[in-house]
């Protein structure tokens, strides 16, 4: 089953009102490649979310960055899936590092959190990656398996969901994995879907990268054969975000 190459741009907590619009005209006026070949998707700051979603081209999509556990009521400061849902928000990224390690965002916790999103008719994009301790320990396989694990545990329905792959090493610190790491890991989450899932979800369900990506070392990445996308912070603010888009051509031609 082909997968369609896709790119988030995850824009953190960044932006005013001003350099929201301005990052919007910038991917309104980007000349990508069609709908058929890469899906796009891009997640601004809660309160951008209908700013962004009023203004942006129709061809690219919406995520939150986060949404809470279960149903909304007394959860102060807190986002509900059903509020996404009602402003018709299709996306929502969930467990990333940064919510895991600086929030105490535990695997169970995330995968609550991705079972009660797609219940909702949500799309989930769910993060897994290992830190450096981790990786230079070698428990990196260890480590995004047993996230992954959370979430099969809690998900039948994998249709909905796009893996993340970030190492946490590699976010916003400018050290990119080579395309050989990437690969390698990407290669291993697949291989666990295929045992521990079935096969056909391990052979449709993309997996994507996420750290340090820009517009000069995504084409190699995204040559990987188990790459199917990236998922972007720091670049995704920047004109640049075009270039990796297009970076799904590398596919296209593969
Ligand atoms: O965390 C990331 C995307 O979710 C990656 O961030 P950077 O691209 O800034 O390293």
């Amino acid at each position: 089953m082909g997968r369609k190459f896709f790119v988030g741009g995850n824009w953190k907590c960044n932006g005013t009102n001003e350099e929201v619009k301005k990052i919007i005209s910038t991917l309104n006026a980007g000349d990508v490649p069609s709908q058929d070949v890469v899906e796009v998707v891009v997640s601004p700051p809660f309160v951008f979310l209908p700013l962004t979603k009023g203004s942006l081209r129709p061809d690219f999509h919406v995520a939150a960055q986060n949404c809470w556990v279960k149903k909304g009521g007394a959860y102060t400061g807190e986002i509900s899936a059903e509020m996404l849902v009602n402003l018709d928000i299709p996306w929502v990224i969930l467990g990333h590092s940064e919510r895991r390690l600086i929030l105490g965002e535990s695997n169970e916790f995330v995968g609550d959190k991705v079972a009660y999103a797609l219940s909702r008719g949500l799309k989930v994009i769910a993060c897994v990656g290992e830190t450096l301790e981790q990786r230079e320990s070698g428990s990196t396989l260890e480590v995004v398996a047993a996230q992954t694990k959370a979430i099969a545990d809690r998900v039948s329905d994998w249709t909905n969901v796009v893996v993340a792959y970030e190492p946490v090493w590699a976010i916003g610190t400018g050290k990119v994995a080579t395309p050989a790491q990437a690969q390698e890991v990407h290669a291993e989450l697949r291989k666990w879907l295929h045992a521990n899932i079935s096969p056909e979800v391990a052979a449709s369900t993309r997996i994507i990268y996420g750290g340090s990506v820009n517009g000069a070392n995504c084409k190699e990445l995204a040559a990987q054969p188990d790459v199917d996308g990236f998922l972007v912070g720091g670049a995704s603010l920047k004109p640049e975000f075009i270039d990796i888009i297009k970076s799904a051509e590398v596919k296209k031609s593969a």
